[in-house]
């Protein structure tokens, strides 16, 4: 189970909160770690690496450092005299009216020049702007430098930021970020064409300045990264989108942070958890302990549903998969599907409304919606004792889907209730409950509102997305969240949800053992449910994108494994430095199902590998197993790691000069 997650799975798979991230410093300041040095030279050699990755010379490169007045500006300076030293031309715009002394004072001595904005900038070898026109001149300056730099470093907030960006920051986001997403005028050659702007790469100095910490929103203009080097611990903004997807790679600094007594706010499913999660059969069971799911999916009008879902069911490690409905798709599952049964009997788990008909639909009602309606009465009740919901003897597990999330009880399911919904869905679901929500408030706010389902509800909510969200019961009073981002966006595409539904009803019923030990694993289920989904469309795709991959972890001691690393993660991933990863190509569901089985069989063999260096696992053909994953044959990531190289070579090898110059970085 996940609880057996290693300490470095923990790390790099769990968020916490700001306030509590400051809790997990406190003690190691107290001890004298001098944290913001090495904050800093993980910045610095993170800054050389995107750099030398991008074909440039660290040492002759124009770099741009966005300093804020805190400790997240501090550590940009100290990175930034780094850089200077080595030779890099470092200009540091000072976002605030002040900037730590002693980390300027060091940037001025080596070599970095510092250019105040503020009209009362109180800032070391530089006069503050004296009229408004001056400070304007200043930005102005400072963004046409940014834009021209090779790389800009964001110190401008860290986990100190509150609310939206205001003043100088939000104006240097919002310029920046236009400028980059090409809002702003393409450049004019002169001769009659236009070329594309000239984009600096970005790096984040512990989170991208202007996104919610805690929350994971955008509640204003934020400087969007390709790489964010991260302190200590992940932050909730890291793996909630949509400032997930903000963040580019990541590289996480192990500053040693002692997680054993913190709650994390957010965990991000792994290849790791993911195979504690599934259930191996045993000698003694049989078809009916493996468990049995029960599918109403696919109508008259949309039979295929059916067909998409039970072949889902059946790839995923149970003993039986049952149908009801209609006699058209009932024919098309026992054509697809020979040892599908037909018609009611013994069910460990339901999976209830993919390809029916929601009410208040043009097509004709639907007749699953009475078998429908008559399940949940039967077996999703949870009725409240006090505040608590409390499973009744007829409760089962339950995935609830497209067409059956209207027909839901208002309130007063259980966490082994999961529902489905994409996030048109959940607004029909949160409008019928009350509340006033769109679908575009849902994708601006997707944890608040997946939240706020379970809040009315009680049950486990799972809300599709690139990152796909699961809330439920947690420890105490506050929820569970997970996300998984380990797909490629080939995965959003027709009957993509219909296989999703019947893979979790499978996980629900073949664990069902499990949950009536403990309801609140079905969160995880849910979770590993996607990450397996998501895992079949890497590997139907041979796609190398992902919405979100874990990230490094850059460890003081580690050396220069860590380049060898940081330059096969950055050119594998799908927002890369230099190049993207190769997309694959396109994919419709049944390819997704077609790969579920083995997804399955290279999770259930990640433990037994000898050194899993990455958590993903590999794909299980040898020739696109080019992200030097663990393989099949159960070869060492080491090995895997020099074939990978011998068939797709890192671009940039780095010179002896190369790596001189990096050592003074680094040690
Ligand atoms: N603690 C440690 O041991 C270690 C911490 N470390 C680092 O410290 C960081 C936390 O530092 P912190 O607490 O000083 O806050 P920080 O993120 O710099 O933000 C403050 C600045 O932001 C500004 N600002 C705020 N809101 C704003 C807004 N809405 N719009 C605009 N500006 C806004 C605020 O301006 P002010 O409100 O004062 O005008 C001030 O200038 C952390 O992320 C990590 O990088 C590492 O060195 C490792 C050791
Ligand atoms: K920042």
């Amino acid at each position: 189970m996940v609880d057996q997650d290693s300490s470095t799975d923990r790390l790099m798979n769990s968020a916490y909160e700001a306030g509590i991230i400051r809790s997990l410093e406190a003690p190691l300041l107290d001890e004298g770690q001098p944290l913001m040095q090495e904050a800093a030279q993980a910045v610095a050699v993170n800054a050389w690496l995107m750099l030398s990755q991008a074909g440039l010379d660290p040492q002759n490169s124009r770099i741009v450092l966005l300093a804020g007045g805190g400790n997240n500006g501090g550590d940009g300076l100290y990175a930034g005299a780094r850089l200077a030293a080595i030779g890099a031309d470092v200009t540091a715009v000072a976002t605030s009216s002040d900037v730590l002394d002693e980390a300027a004072q060091t940037f001025v001595q080596a070599g970095g020049i510092l250019l105040a904005l503020s009209s009362d900038a109180d800032i070391p070898s530089s006069d503050a702007p004296s009229s408004p026109q001056e400070v304007a001149e200043r930005i102005d300056e400072a963004v046409e430098l940014a834009q021209a730099a090779d790389l800009v470093i964001d110190a401008m907030t860290g986990i100190g930021l509150t609310g939206a960006l205001r003043g100088i920051p939000e104006t240097l986001a919002s310029q920046l970020s236009a400028h980059m997403s090409g809002e702003t005028e393409e450049v004019n050659t002169g001769e009659g064409s236009t070329a594309q702007a000239h984009n600096p790469l970005i790096l984040a100095v512990d989170i991208p300045s202007g996104v919610g910490v805690d929350d994971g929103s955008l509640p204003g203009p934020y400087l969007p990264a390709d790489v964010t080097v991260t302190f200590g611990a992940m932050k909730p903004c890291l793996l909630l989108p949509p400032a997930a997807y903000a963040c580019g790679h990541i590289v996480l600094v192990d500053f040693g942070f002692d997680v054993d007594e913190v709650q994390a706010s957010v965990e991000a499913m792994s290849a790791s958890r993911c195979s504690h999660l599934l259930r191996v059969p045993e000698r003694e069971d049989s078809k009916y302990t493996r468990g049995v799911v029960g599918l109403v999916t696919g109508s008259e009008n949309f039979p295929g549903a059916a067909v998409l879902s039970t072949r889902a069911c059946a790839s995923c490690g149970v003993g039986m998969v049952r149908y009801l409905g209609p006699e058209r798709p009932s024919e098309h599952v026992l054509a697809a599907l020979p040892e599908a049964v037909l018609g009611p009997g013994r069910v460990e788990a339901w999976v209830l409304g993919s390809g029916v008909a929601a009410a208040g639909s043009s097509k004709q009602q639907d007749s699953q919606r009475s078998t429908i309606a008559q399940i949940l009465e039967a077996h999703g009740s949870w009725p409240h004792q006090g505040s608590q919901a409390h499973e009744t003897e007829d409760s089962l597990p339950m995935v609830v889907d497209a067409g059956a999330l209207d027909l839901l009880p208002a309130e007063g399911l259980g966490p082994k209730v999961v529902l489905t919904p994409h996030a048109g869905e959940l607004a029909a679901l949160l409008q019928d409950l009350g509340e006033d929500v769109t679908a575009s408030d849902i994708a601006a706010e997707p944890v608040r509102w997946a939240t706020r389902t379970w809040e009315l509800t009680g049950a486990t909510v799972l809300l599709k997305g690139a990152i796909t969200l699961v809330v439920g019961d947690g420890q105490g009073q506050d929820p569970a969240v997970y996300t998984t981002g380990f797909g490629p966006a080939w995965l959003s595409t027709a009957g993509s949800g219909d296989v999703l539904a019947g893979l979790e009803g499978a996980l629900l019923a073949s664990q069902s053992t499990l949950l009536a030990d403990d309801p609140r694993k079905a969160i995880q289920l849910a979770a590993a449910g996607a990450y397996i989904h998501a895992y079949a469309a890497n590997l139907a795709s041979h796609s190398q994108d992902r919405a979100w991959r874990q990230p490094l972890l850059f460890n003081p001691d580690q050396g220069k494994d860590f380049i060898e690393e940081a330059n096969r993660a950055w050119q594998a991933g799908s927002r890369s430095v230099e190049s993207m990863g190769p997309l694959g190509h396109p994919i419709h569901a049944a390819d997704i199902i077609d790969q579920l089985e083995r997804a399955q069989g290279l999770l259930l063999a990640l433990p037994f590998q000898s050194d899993p260096a990455t958590d993903e696992p590999a794909s299980a053909d040898g020739d696109d197993d080019w992200a030097a994953e663990p393989d099949e044959d159960n070869m060492s990531s080491t090995e895997s790691a020099d074939s990978s190289q011998a068939s797709n070579e890192p671009t940039h090898h780095l010179s002896p000069a190369a790596l001189v110059a990096i050592e003074s970085l680094w040690f």
